[in-house]
């Protein structure tokens, strides 16, 4: 209010009628569906696939990103939403989603949606299952911008037909859905049928008084179960060359709308798709798929310029458009927010939703420093997590020797990838002209020829913290014949020489102390490796054991399957196991009552909460990007710093 007062001088009807009827956001607005509207229908609007937990996570992965303002921006007089779309500019980024069937909203649908948004100056999707047909549409708005949502049906000729109609009609744009093979399953449906009153229908599928819609084939069947016709049209047995059929009977851009991983999207990118849509249709198809937001930076990465790249799903405030855009999409699409305002008040209500979003959108870039679209760049956005746990960054910091000349070199050489094992000759090309290159490269040799890998691990680097962290894999026990008391020493000579942590796993049949008395150097970092053991006492003693020895970090692994570090120290007779023999006995840590709590999210949380009451020292949470669930946990069991392993076919920004 205060904004608008101040800011805008005059508030646009709209707005000020929304205010007046209490209706301030889009929440305001759904709420208002809910009291008002017949309770399937609202199930139809609202719902979302199966157990709807896309449709939160699509929720919940916007509010999980921070907007960084900037302040001081010298924001001038030139302040814009303006944005061009395939060579058509649009007044503001924000357009509407293709909503099958918008006359159960509200009896002008379609047409007072295309109104609206021609009102805004923005692109109106018009679903391939309308109730209102593209003639009817065109003829009734045809200055409204105009885009076409279709599917590739089972029956070519009929989606070509659609195809001419919607260019006939002057469409600017089709958008292509790829992400129903079949249709979503709505519990909410099953239990409660949504049936079509008889005036509802889709439209493009029965043929007008002229004749001007005819396909014969599908007028019948249509007129049998329209619903049922067009679910046995949809195919699952496309393949991307049916992208490819598309754009070769039409000189309409083409967008894929349904894109989700950044393999889609490249291939998208390579054979010319103009644009993506990264959407998971609201929640509505595929249950547990990922909240668009969180897949839309991989995606960005990935294709880069190549197309254009815009986002639905969960787009329901001025925030979430800003946080898209400042990601890189293009634009955002609206569907559910859009359809409670048609049925709340028609075209009228689909106005004051997109002044609400306009007018947030406004706002948000205004107060983060960003005058236009232009402005608005990935610094403005992060992760909650990089907020909550600054503190942590220093911590590894003071304990991280990462300002000499030779740990730069060393990080340099690292950045060629995220995720790489370093071959003994890796090391010798990094140090051709160092004076204790014959040295090492003999350690090295030597570790190489018992079967011992060095592997570089990644932390965030948008945390700013060094990255390539050295750790000694002393899983091939096996191979040392019970003699492994050499292996230790030289990793960790290697380590001191490189200059980066040393890693010493439990898994060692080197101790802590020994490494402590006679190898390591005074200057040596190290840090420890610990597996979720339930046994607390066993681990509060390895921690004091730990910090006698002057560790100054525990890495808490959660790579290995727990039957599979069990085994490691139950079936390696032959082998002592310095730390935990020490601490407990043989017998104890051998025994089946030692085995790690299972990684269900309770287990990790109090693994991580116990762990966290035996030190104070940064506990690091090394994770796989296969374990997403097991990032989030650990971050929010508080862990310091998540170490996610990065394997070679892993997109890096998972976050
Ligand atoms: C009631 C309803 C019907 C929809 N019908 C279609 C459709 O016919 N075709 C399509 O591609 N997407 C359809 N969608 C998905 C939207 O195009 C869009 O992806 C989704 O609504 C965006 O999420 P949001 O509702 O959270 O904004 C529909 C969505 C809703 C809510």
């Amino acid at each position: 209010m205060v904004f608008d007062q101040f800011f805008r001088g005059k508030r646009s009807p709209a707005l000020t009628e929304s205010l007046r009827c209490g209706l301030a956001s889009v929440a305001d607005y759904e709420r208002r569906v809910c009291e008002t509207v017949d309770g399937t229908v609202v199930d139809y609007c609202r719902g979302g696939a199966a157990s709807e937990r896309t449709v939160a996570q699509n929720r919940a992965a916007f509010d999980r990103l921070i907007i960084r303002p900037r302040c001081l921006q010298r924001i001038g007089g030139s302040r814009s939403l303006a944005v061009t779309s395939f060579g058509v500019s649009y007044r503001m980024p924000i357009g509407i989603a293709p909503v099958a069937l918008q006359c159960l909203a509200h009896p002008e649908g379609e047409k007072a949606m295309a109104r609206a948004a021609r009102t805004h100056g923005v692109p109106f999707v018009l679903s391939v299952l309308s109730s209102v047909s593209i003639e009817e549409l065109a003829e009734a708005v045809p200055r409204a911008p105009k885009w076409f949502q279709l599917y590739i049906f089972k029956d070519r000729e009929l989606t070509e037909c659609l195809v001419r109609r919607a260019e006939k009609a002057r469409f600017r744009a089709l958008v292509v859905s790829v992400d129903t093979p079949a249709p979503g399953l709505s519990r909410s449906e099953r239990r409660n049928p949504l049936t079509l009153p008889a005036k509802v229908t889709c439209a493009n599928f029965v043929p007008s008084g002229n004749g001007a819609n005819g396909n014969g084939k599908a007028s019948q069947s249509c007129s049998a179960s329209v619903l049922d016709y067009v679910r046995s049209q949809l195919d699952p047995s496309l393949g991307w060359d049916a992208i490819q059929w598309l754009m070769s009977i039409t000189t309409l851009p083409v967008i894929v709308k349904g894109i989700l991983n950044r393999a889609d999207a490249l291939i998208a990118a390579d054979i010319g798709v103009h644009g993506l849509i990264v959407s998971n249709s609201g929640g509505r198809q595929l249950d547990y798929a990922p909240a668009a937001i969180e897949v839309l930076p991989e995606i960005v990465h990935a294709v880069g310029n190549r197309l254009e790249v815009m986002l639905d799903s969960g787009v329901s405030q001025g925030t979430d458009a800003f946080k898209a855009l400042a990601i890189g999409a293009r634009m955002v699409f609206v569907g559910r927010a859009a359809v409670y305002g048609l049925a709340v008040n028609g075209q009228r209500g689909v106005e004051e939703v997109l002044d609400i979003l306009k007018t947030e959108l406004e706002s948000t870039m205004l107060n983060a420093g960003c005058g236009t679209l232009a402005d608005v760049t990935p610094q403005h956005v992060c992760h909650e997590m990089q907020l909550y746990y600054p503190s942590a960054v220093d911590r590894m910091r003071s304990s991280w020797r990462g300002d000499s000349f030779r740990s730069d070199r060393y990080r340099t050489r690292d950045r060629r990838s995220n995720a790489e094992t370093v071959d003994t000759d890796t090391i010798q090309d990094a140090e051709q002209d160092d004076v204790e290159h014959a040295g090492m490269r003999k350690i090295a040799e030597n570790a190489s020829e018992r079967g011992v890998t060095f592997q570089q691990r990644c932390i965030d680097t948008a945390l700013s913290v060094p990255r390539g962290i050295y750790r000694s894999n002393t899983n091939n026990l096996s191979k040392c014949n019970g003699n492994v008391a050499s292996a230790c020493p030289s990793d960790a000579k290697i380590a001191e020489h490189y200059q980066l942590p040393y890693v010493h796993t439990l898994k060692s049949s080197v101790s802590m102390e020994e490494l402590d008395g006679s190898i390591f150097k005074p200057t040596t970092v190290r840090w420890l490796e610990v597996f979720p053991f339930v046994d607390e006492c066993m681990l509060r003693s390895l921690v004091r054991q730990a910090e006698h020895c002057g560790f100054s970090a525990f890495v808490l692994s959660f790579l290995e399957p727990s039957n599979h570090v069990m085994s490691i120290f139950n079936e390696q007779p032959h082998v002592r196991f310095s730390d935990l023999h020490r601490t407990q006995g043989e017998d104890i840590y051998r025994s089946k009552n030692m085995l790690p709590p299972a990684r269900d999210a309770k287990s990790v949380t109090w693994f991580i909460h116990q762990f966290r009451c035996f030190t104070e020292a940064p506990v690091i949470a090394c994770v796989s990007t296969t374990q997403k669930d097991l990032i989030f946990q650990a971050l929010y069991a508080g862990v310091d710093i998540i170490c996610v392993v990065i394997d070679e076919y892993t997109p890096f920004p998972i976050f």
